[in-house]
């Protein structure tokens, strides 16, 4: 007989992919990983009751939080949306050099009480870090496992010598190895940088081995094609969706733009279809 933990962890992952194997996640822990200015465009969506009513209402898949914002808005979290709560972060108040290490905010049994459907850890790879984030991740995934719970990695190429060895901490070959490095972990999804083109991304999601790779968003893009066009090819590169914040709580009305990012992600459709569908261009 298969283990009960196998079971929960397959359960909570379908609360979040659908059975394309795909998914939107809108991600919000802006306030804290990079201050409450990210709000400035939208100031309303600093309450996140506000913005995580719109967006479950144009149909995401799953939200990721940190705790304490899942605690004020458990209340508007429909049950039919997964859950993810991120147990590390960081504040962008840190001196520069400390910017390369994500700290603890919450533990495992944090994320159970809240009625967490996964739980997410950043690992900077390259970092003057990495080792205690390694093993933070390590310590997040054991307990989490063995609860039944899966364990999402924010896999992410950071730090001087990333810089120094490759340029850009988008260089696909260290975004790969970030991801070979998560699915080496036992993740059971990953989110990552876009690597610049369909072809490359590929080489990431090969290299993750079967374990999931989604896009993390990104800065608000200038157009909403521009944005549903890096999706599009993220899919098309074998990509299981997104992780997207800024470029949907940065919109005064986030709606058409998540309706447009679903089409792509789960109906295959063009960037200018889906945009045009939405009214976006
Ligand atoms: O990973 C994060 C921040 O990364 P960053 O240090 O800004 O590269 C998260 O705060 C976000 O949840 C993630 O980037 C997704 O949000 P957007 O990038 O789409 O805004």
């Amino acid at each position: 007989m298969e283990a009960f933990q196998n079971i929960g962890i397959r359960r909570r992952l379908r609360r979040f992919f659908r059975r394309d194997g795909r998914a939107l996640i809108f991600a919000m822990d802006h306030g804290f990983e990079h201050g409450p200015e990210d709000f400035t465009e939208v100031w309303e969506h600093v309450n996140p009751r506000v913005i995580l009513k719109k967006v479950i209402r144009a149909g995401v898949d799953g939200v990721m939080l940190l705790p304490g914002i899942a605690r004020v808005s458990g209340d508007v979290l429909n049950p039919n949306v997964g859950l993810m709560v991120k147990l590390t972060s960081k504040t962008n108040l840190r001196p520069k050099e400390d910017q390369f290490l994500q700290s603890p905010l919450g533990f495992v049994e944090d994320a159970i009480k809240l009625g967490a459907d996964a739980v997410a850890a950043t690992v900077y790879w390259g970092s003057p870090y990495e080792d205690i984030m390694m093993k933070q991740f390590a310590e997040v995934a054991s307990i989490a496992h063995d609860f039944g719970l899966p364990v999402v990695q924010f896999s992410y190429p950071r730090g001087p010598y990333i810089n120094e060895k490759y340029g850009k901490k988008e260089d696909y070959r260290v975004v790969m190895y970030g991801a070979r490095a998560a699915a080496e972990m036992g993740a059971d999804m990953i989110k990552t940088y876009w690597t610049g083109s369909k072809e490359t991304f590929a080489k990431v999601v090969d290299a993750a081995a079967g374990v999931p790779v989604l896009l993390s968003g990104g800065a608000k893009a200038k157009n909403p094609l521009e944005f549903l066009k890096v999706v599009y090819e993220v899919i098309e590169a074998g990509g299981a969706g997104a992780v997207v914040g800024r470029n949907i709580f940065q919109r005064e009305n986030p709606e058409p733009m998540i309706k447009a990012i679903l089409r792509v992600i789960h109906r295959n459709e063009e960037p200018e279809e889906a945009a045009k569908a939405e009214g976006l261009i």
